[in-house]
């Protein structure tokens, strides 16, 4: 490829050799001498570029238009297939020759019971069973009838679901978006031999006339690896386009679906036995038009919150959901949006806080509970006899979202306990002394404005101000470390 690449008019450093680092990510790029930052490594010309546009046939460019956008690997697949039927005739011959025979690790091309073990999470397991459809429906019907018809732009040869489902594989885990999000990605010979990090030492960049540059993003050391970014990828994205995962991944998320009656299910979850009736139970118009500028009301709600590993990135979403729904009334949160709700440095007031978190914490304590098989289970199976390559992967992800779920529920409690530890400043008012209306009345709390803090409450038995003795938030957050310390 480095000879194709010069030969065609794109330039390669001497620096840059082809390199097999390891069984899994399979063949990269390795710096054969240092390199300073900024240095060019490679530049590849427009020409050298494959993807699909106006040089592409219009019968192709017909059947490229029937994959809906949500697919759009397969529409620079349906190219790669037609480079691949026009053999030696195709400028790419070379690229096309050199490319992996498969991508295992990518679940469309799973066993049965790798596919089960992946069912454990269902984000993802929908997502690939949506995938497999689409692309077995497309190869029996658009393209099975096409040998033999004038219109046909791969020259007679069949092109059945897995020879569909190698070249996705190639386009999905080799593709750029080098000319902006809204152009087709194109596949770039050579460069996209360099494997992933999230510490890159590589970057893409377009450079004239078309042409990309990979650039040395800080000083290499000879006999490195050249490596980019993917992008701030989570587990689900890496594994489905790329068929790898990376351990311990901070863009890693669990998706959890919104509702109001699982958040108060949530709620009364974390606190067991303590429920009383200061309970999260209705939503008030002031409740419902807040989570509407949240998207997470209405008929046009995005209710998907991706809930991470530690608080200050849990979700800004469904932590401001959660101030909301923990909200007694609508002076409680006067003059905050939506926006301003999910800073988790900004608390309402540490009584909806604690309430708050206390809801995340029986969301993630229940997405927890509802795997079938612990995390101690899987880190076993992964210990145990050596699993199948793509068995393990979906082992893998599925551990990985229950050690989120646990990492996020321990640092929940300790954030519960740190609020539990501020001093009580000022005496505060039970909140069970309602108003005439019946509301509770904040006034004298005062736990309003943008820095609620002013008056730190010991959520403690003695001075619970949310709570009659013995109901006290303290007891919840017991309940909260207790749930975390089984998890462990
Ligand atoms: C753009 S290609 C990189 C070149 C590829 N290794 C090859 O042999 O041609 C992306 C593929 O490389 C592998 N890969 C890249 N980075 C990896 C990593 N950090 N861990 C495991 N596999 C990786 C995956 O198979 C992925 O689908």
């Amino acid at each position: 490829m480095v000879e194709w690449v010069r030969e065609n008019g794109g330039s390669v450093s001497d620096a840059v050799s082809i390199s097999y680092p390891n069984a899994v990510a399979g063949a990269g790029l390795q710096a054969s001498r240092a390199c300073k930052a900024g240095e060019r490594l490679v530049n590849l010309p427009a020409h050298c570029q494959l993807t699909y546009g106006e040089h592409t046939t219009p019968e192709l460019m017909r059947l490229i238009e029937k994959v809906p956008q949500e697919f759009w690997g397969a529409k620079l697949a349906l190219q790669i297939l037609q480079e691949r039927t026009l053999g030696t005739a195709s400028f790419f011959r070379h690229y096309i020759s050199n490319l992996p025979v498969a991508v295992p690790g990518i679940p469309l091309f799973y066993t049965q019971e790798a596919v089960k073990a992946l069912e454990e999470y269902p984000p993802l397991s929908q997502q690939v069973k949506k995938r497999c459809r689409w692309l077995l429906t497309f190869a029996e019907g658009e393209l099975a009838e096409l040998p033999g018809r004038p219109d046909d732009p791969f020259g007679g040869q069949r092109i059945d679901g897995n020879t569909l489902g190698w070249a996705l594989a190639m386009s999905t885990s080799r593709a750029f978006r080098v000319r902006g999000a809204e152009q087709p990605a194109a596949q770039l010979p050579l460069i996209d031999m360099c494997n992933h990090s999230f510490a890159p030492n590589c970057q893409v960049f377009p450079g004239k006339e078309g042409s990309v540059d990979l650039v040395a993003s800080r000083n290499i050391q000879a006999s490195e690896d050249l490596l980019l970014s993917y992008g701030n990828l989570d587990n689900d994205f890496l594994l489905l386009d790329y068929g790898f995962l990376v351990p311990s991944n901070p863009f890693d998320a669990v998706a959890v679906r919104f509702d109001v009656a699982f958040f108060q299910a949530a709620n009364a979850l974390s606190k067991q036995n303590t429920a009383n009736k200061d309970d999260v139970d209705t939503v008030e118009n002031f409740q419902e038009s807040l989570l509407s500028e949240l998207s997470l009301a209405g008929p046009e709600a995005d209710r998907e919150l991706m809930l991470r590993r530690s608080l200050p990135s849990c979700s800004p979403r469904a932590l401001a959901a959660a101030r909301i729904l923990c909200a007694g009334d609508e002076a409680e949160l006067a003059g905050r949006t939506a926006d301003a709700l999910g800073r988790w440095r900004d608390p309402v007031s540490p009584i909806n806080e604690v309430k708050a978190l206390r809801m995340i914490a029986g969301v993630a304590f229940f997405v927890l509970s509802r795997f079938p098989k612990t995390l101690e289970q899987d880190k076993q199976l992964l210990a145990g006899q050596s699993l199948p390559d793509d068995l393990s992967l979906a082992v893998q992800l599925r551990l990985a979202k229950k050690q989120i779920m646990a990492q996020l529920l321990h640092d929940l409690a300790s954030r519960i306990k740190e609020l539990a530890m501020q001093p009580v400043q000022q005496t505060v008012a039970p909140p069970h002394e309602r108003s005439s209306t019946g509301k509770r009345e904040y006034s004298t709390i005062a736990c309003r404005g943008r820095h609620d803090c002013r008056h730190p409450v010991n959520i403690g038995v003695r001075s619970s101000p949310w709570g009659r003795p013995g109901r006290s938030a303290l007891h919840s957050m017991y309940a909260v470390i207790a749930m975390v310390i089984a998890m462990q």
